[in-house]
């Protein structure tokens, strides 16, 4: 069945659901103790997708990039948070019920209404309210404000301007926005208190005396930056290079829904491509340049449209639109890895960030967002964070965050250099005098300019050194700065880095929707097409009957499988063949390997193709290789089974 064919029918996400959860893909955590919103576990087919999901990553990006993996600790202290802004910025807006004392993430409260509004709307103009949002009963139930109403074409148009821009709007701009529309509590219409800023970051104490504040990490990033002297060495000096790092990262979401899409506990894969300022080409940019994309730009988003243009990377890049190689480079090698393990490419787009949506440091941002019944989905995050991290870690600690290189041709420089009267330092800073010698010395042209300045007008400098408590007085005789010429052979500099980020729960969430289609025979029978790279078990090995004869032939092609390290399950139940099929495509289970009485006689089986249930018949040898080169070496089904005979297969009842 064709992507085109298997997307042709109503999704339902109920049945899904089911599905997911009787197969124990995923559940609620702590669900006998009623759950707790936003926690999940994973079950035995979920982590075997999971599992094979990191392991293509880790090969399309590590292996393929030579990238560095590091595992850093979740327990991170409150001073590095601090410097990365997450303790001050790391937040989302939200709105309090005072009656009921519901609370609503501000960004979602306007979508959800303003987008009931519009359904409202289609409803009344006796447009088809497309599948999607409109099949979630019990949320329609809750937006009270689904009603077949028409609203004024300004008006509609206005709301869609919104929506076009809701990732885009500031805590105030969103107050504004809830007045003027008369935004309220989704179920009841009452007014709400104005947005309030909430950080997103579990706290803790590390250790026992309560001193040490800490959270648990938002991100895997900060470790990879807080690392980058030790990646840079490990790498011989030589750039650009990426470090890379899978983990559990912990928000606490305002309100998580969705399953999977939002949660407060999740595994991220991320990588941070550390590279020179001035040069953001990539060596392997050519490999990639006419993939073709989905974008949606900013300016698009600003005109309040959503039409994607389709374009190749080359073209993005060079008109300027992504800003340079790199960052292109990683969109495009995204969206291979999201093609390989089962994303619909046409249900895939890479949305630019706005403006206001993107940190003030981030110098382009774009996201691959894929389309569920909940809507677009952000599921891949990949930024041009410029040089931010490292330069604020650095001026932190006063460590020196950046590259050496030597220059191939000796250049004349002309800047500021401060000179440090050391033997003055120790009788007047005793302890301190390492601290602030390194501080000094750990300072930009810029600082240095400001510094001279002050000394030169008051003759005397107070300064804040991370990690000392009373303010530092510098004078004349301690510290002299001047402007100098000098040749120099090193360049030094703060690499920028590009940031790929992905949420593996959103991207594991999606295809599944992408993935899930009932047979059309039989709506009742529902496959989840999973790429077989990623799917939890390639293969079902079934007797055709409960016949002792097929014991001995069941164990020796486990072992076959075994020691060819294909995951297998054996079904030897008393089910219809049909019926044990039917629950191992709902499993995402690609093949079925069946034993009947003609194995007996000559040790050929049958190999079933679960998407068009197709059937040949080999040797148990060939029957394997076939399953070892369309699932690890991505063969077509028709490509690795043109040796096999074709089988008619009976009724699958
Ligand atoms: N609460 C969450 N649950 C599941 N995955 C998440 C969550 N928050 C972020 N992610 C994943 O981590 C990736 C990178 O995080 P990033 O900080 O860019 O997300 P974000 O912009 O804060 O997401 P959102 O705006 O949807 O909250 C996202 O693309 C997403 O896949």
């Amino acid at each position: 069945m064709t992507s085109q064919e298997t997307t042709a029918f109503t999704f339902s996400r109920e049945k899904l659901e089911s599905v997911l959860k009787r197969r124990f893909f995923f559940a609620p955590a702590f669900e006998i103790y009623g759950g707790v919103s936003g926690l999940y576990d994973y079950g035995p087919p979920g982590c075997a997708f999971q599992a094979n999901i990191v392991d293509v990553w880790r090969k399309h990006f590590i292996l393929e990039e030579d990238m560095l993996e590091v595992d850093c600790t979740m327990l991170t202290p409150l001073e590095v948070l601090k410097t990365s802004g997450h303790v001050d910025k790391f937040s989302d807006w939200m709105c309090r019920d005072l009656k009921t004392g519901e609370i609503f993430r501000a960004d979602h409260l306007i979508e959800e209404v303003l987008e009931a509004r519009l359904k409202g709307d289609q409803e009344a103009r006796g447009q088809v309210v497309s599948e999607g949002k409109s099949d979630d009963k019990k949320r329609k139930k809750k937006v009270k404000e689904i009603k077949a109403i028409k609203l004024d074409d300004d008006v509609k148009e206005e709301y869609e301007q919104i929506l076009a821009k809701i990732d885009g709007y500031s805590g105030e701009e969103m107050g504004e926005l809830i007045v003027k529309h008369n935004i309220g509590n989704p179920a009841t219409g009452d007014p709400l208190e104005p947005p309030i800023e909430f950080n997103l970051m579990f706290e803790t104490a590390i250790g026992p005396s309560g001193n040490l504040k800490g959270f648990l990490r938002p991100e895997t990033a900060q470790g990879q930056f807080l690392n980058f002297s030790k990646l840079y060495d490990f790498n011989n000096e030589k750039m650009p290079f990426a470090s890379a790092s899978i983990g559990k990262s912990f928000r606490n979401e305002i309100s998580p829904r969705a399953g999977l899409l939002r949660v407060r506990e999740f595994l991220m894969a991320e990588i941070e491509h550390f590279v020179d300022p001035e040069d953001k080409s990539h060596s392997k940019f050519d490999l990639v340049k006419d993939i073709k994309l989905n974008f949606l730009s900013k300016s698009t988003q600003i005109e309040g449209k959503t039409e994607c243009a389709i374009k190749s990377i080359g073209e993005a890049v060079s008109e300027k639109m992504v800003d340079n190689e790199t960052l292109g480079y990683f969109i495009a090698r995204i969206y291979q890895f999201l093609i390989t393990i089962g994303v619909d490419p046409s249900r895939l787009r890479f949305r630019q960030h706005m403006d206001n949506e993107m940190a003030h440091y981030a110098q382009d941002c774009w996201d691959a967002e894929l389309l569920t019944s909940y809507g677009w989905i952000e599921c891949v995050g990949c930024a041009d964070r410029s040089a931010y991290d490292l330069s604020v870690h650095a001026a932190r600690t006063n460590e020196k965050l950046c590259v050496r290189e030597k220059l191939p041709e000796p250049i004349t420089v002309d800047r500021l250099e401060i000179d440090i009267e050391k033997k003055k330092f120790g009788p007047k800073f005793r302890k301190n005098a390492g601290a602030v010698e390194k501080w000094l010395l750990a300072r930009t042209e810029c600082e240095l300019e400001t510094l001279q300045k002050d000394l030169s007008t008051d003759g005397k400098i107070l300064v804040e050194i991370p990690g000392i408590e009373e303010k530092i007085e510098l004078d004349d005789s301690l510290i002299h700065i001047e402007r100098r010429t000098r040749t120099e052979h090193i360049r030094e500099y703060t690499p920028n880095v590009i940031e790929p980020s992905f949420g593996i729960g959103r991207i594991i969430y999606s295809i599944f929707e992408h993935a899930f289609y009932p047979r059309p025979d039989d709506a009742d029978r529902c496959v989840l097409k999973l790429p077989p790279i990623v799917a939890p078990t390639k293969v079902l090995l079934v007797p055709l009957q409960t016949n002792a004869e097929f014991k001995p032939i069941v164990k020796e092609i486990s072992q076959v499988l075994r020691k060819e390290k294909i995951p297998f399950k054996v079904d030897d139940s008393g089910a219809s063949i049909g019926k044990r099929y039917a629950r191992n495509d709902e499993l995402g289970t690609p093949f079925g390997i069946t034993i009947d009485f003609d194995t007996i006689a000559d040790g050929t089986v049958t190999l079933r193709e679960r998407d068009s249930t197709t059937q040949v018949r080999g040797s148990v040898a060939d029957i394997v290789k076939a399953i070892k080169t369309i699932t690890y070496d991505g063969l077509s089904w028709e490509t690795g089974t043109k040796d096999l005979k074709p089988f008619e297969s009976k009724s699958e009842e």
